[in-house]
């Protein structure tokens, strides 16, 4: 039955939606943003946010404003700064439904139209199809195979590259790491040695790294610059933006096509490519849509693990030289738990007790992403009386939160003990860099954590088991002492 509409009643709706607005833009006027620097008109803060080692700057942002969560503005765009690990998993994590999109990547996205990571997706279903495919075919149930895999390559690889030349570990374990990234994904075999594959791969993963990063691309801060023509001065960018994008197509194509190819034979090695297009379509996807869907995500695990697996093992090597005394220390663990009659095995990794806190250390002492991977606020929210606009690009500075004097003192010190309770035991009253912080926070945390893990820890008992770690020795015979430095522009910073 229809009832007619009275003008007294539309006019009470009207009412309660105009109180219901007027209501709205007064909590936003009247409440105050985080703290923050001074912001020029219209450009905010653009200008004083360096182009490098970003993750300190807003650490000493923090630290001068007294507050660890704070907010600047580029272009009108909202950034809001967290640099405590409690802030961060209340925000992103128990109020994940507004937290866990992605800004723009306009470089990534727009310019080079590369728009097919999920990791830069926003929230929404694409993401939520791309990843649920993602962790069903990395469940534990394929775990074991993985693993297989991993030392398969450790043994055959990296131990024996290492013995043959251990002047060249850099190369060593980008092989090691990327050849296992690709097999991983592909079932590709790779050379022991220098494959070309994994070298262009390297080459194009770090082009796609440096294209997501901020400050590397002006248009990543102001947007409208992707609109000026190719002739116009200073639009370097979209050249370089074309050359990555047809090395980003090589290299999401050729693999696939070829692992497609063995297939057909009958001849593929089991991975992630085989058993996703084996184990069929539950979506709704049609067969063709989901066929890019896997070819999608296939370059997506690739890069994810190529490109930080390699820096804690980096890291690794750069500590033992630093610390002979960690070394020394881990080194008697594996050899009493392995004994000298065979390798270490992944059922040995649970009784590395030491080696765990030397992992947990790698990570807090030279977080792999520094600022973590940017979320971004899908509706408005008010946090400790401040008001979160819609839209804000949320940074976790996983730097400042592991770097933290108060919870780890001298942070600038590689102390694998500090994990160690008074009892033995590991402590349960600080951040656990194994399991927080450094894979991210919420709905959007790292699915490939447990294999990085695995594959960190077995790399490092391998090594330990079988090389010492020492650093060079000067013209008198003396080891050269050196100071750490991390280069700016990777995932490292
Ligand atoms: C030590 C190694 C690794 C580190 C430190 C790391 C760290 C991270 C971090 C910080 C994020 C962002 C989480 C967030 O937004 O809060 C992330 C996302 C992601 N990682 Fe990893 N990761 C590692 C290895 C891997 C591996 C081995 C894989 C794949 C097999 C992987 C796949 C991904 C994917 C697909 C995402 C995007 C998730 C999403 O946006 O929903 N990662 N990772």
């Amino acid at each position: 039955m229809l009832f007619p509409v009275r003008t007294r009643d539309l006019v009470v709706l009207l009412t309660c939606f105009l109180v219901h607005l007027a209501f709205r833009n007064k909590r936003k006027r009247l409440l105050r943003l985080p703290p923050g620097p001074v912001r020029w008109p219209i450009i905010g803060n653009a200008l004083m946010v360096p182009a490098t080692y970003v993750h300190k700057f807003y650490k000493k942002l923090s630290e001068d404003l007294g507050s660890k969560i704070i907010y600047l503005e580029c272009l009108k765009q909202p950034i809001i700064v967290i640099s405590d690990f409690n802030i961060a998993r209340e925000l992103l994590e128990k109020r994940s439904a507004l937290y866990s999109s992605r800004p723009p990547f306009t470089m990534t996205n727009e310019v080079i139209g590369f728009n097919c990571l999920l990791s830069m997706m926003p929230y929404g279903d694409r993401w939520r199809l791309h990843r649920r495919i993602l962790i069903q075919n990395l469940s534990e149930k394929n775990i074991p195979e993985i693993r297989e895999k991993v030392l398969d390559f450790i043994r055959k690889g990296l131990l024996s590259n290492v013995l043959q030349n251990p002047d060249n570990i850099r190369e060593h374990l980008a092989n090691t790491i990327g050849g296992f990234s690709l097999s991983m994904t592909y079932g590709t075999p790779v050379q022991r040695q220098r494959d070309p594959l994994v070298h262009f791969a390297e080459e194009v993963f770090n082009n796609l790294l440096g294209a997501g990063a901020p400050s590397k691309y002006m248009v990543n801060v102001i947007a409208p610059l992707k609109y000026i023509p190719e002739w116009f001065p200073g639009s370097g960018f979209k050249k370089e933006a074309k050359k990555i994008r047809s090395q980003l197509d090589h290299l999401m194509e050729e693999p696939f096509r070829e692992t497609m190819g063995k297939m057909d034979q009958g001849t593929a090695i089991p991975c992630f490519v085989t058993q996703a297009l084996e184990r069929g379509d539950s979506t709704d996807l049609d067969h063709e849509q989901y066929v890019q869907c896997i070819k999608e995500i296939g370059v997506e695990i690739f890069s994810a693990l190529f490109e930080t697996t390699f820096v804690p093992l980096m890291t690794f090597f750069l500590v033992m030289q630093k610390y002979p005394e960690v070394q020394r220390k881990a080194q008697e663990e594996v050899d009493f738990v392995v004994g000298y009659d065979r390798l270490p095995d992944f059922s040995d990794i649970p009784h590395l007790k030491f080696i765990s806190c030397v992992v947990k250390e790698l990570f807090r002492w030279n977080p792999i992403v520094p600022i973590g991977v940017p979320h971004a606020t899908t509706e408005e929210d008010v946090y400790m009386g401040y008001y979160i606009p819609k839209g804000s690009i949320v940074v976790p500075n996983s730097y400042a939160m592991l770097q933290d004097e108060q919870t780890f003192p001298e942070p600038e010190k590689f102390m694998p003990e500090r994990f160690i309770a008074s009892d033995g035991g590991l402590r349960d009253d600080i951040i656990d860099p194994e399991f927080f912080v450094t894979f991210g926070f919420g709905r959007r945390i790292c699915p490939g954590a447990s294999i990085a893990r695995s594959t960190i820890y077995i790399t490092i008992a391998s090594l330990l088991h079988l090389f010492n770690v020492s650093p060079a020795l000067d013209a008198e015979g003396k080891p050269v002492d050196f100071q750490p430095k991390f280069r700016p522009s990777s995932v490292t910073s």
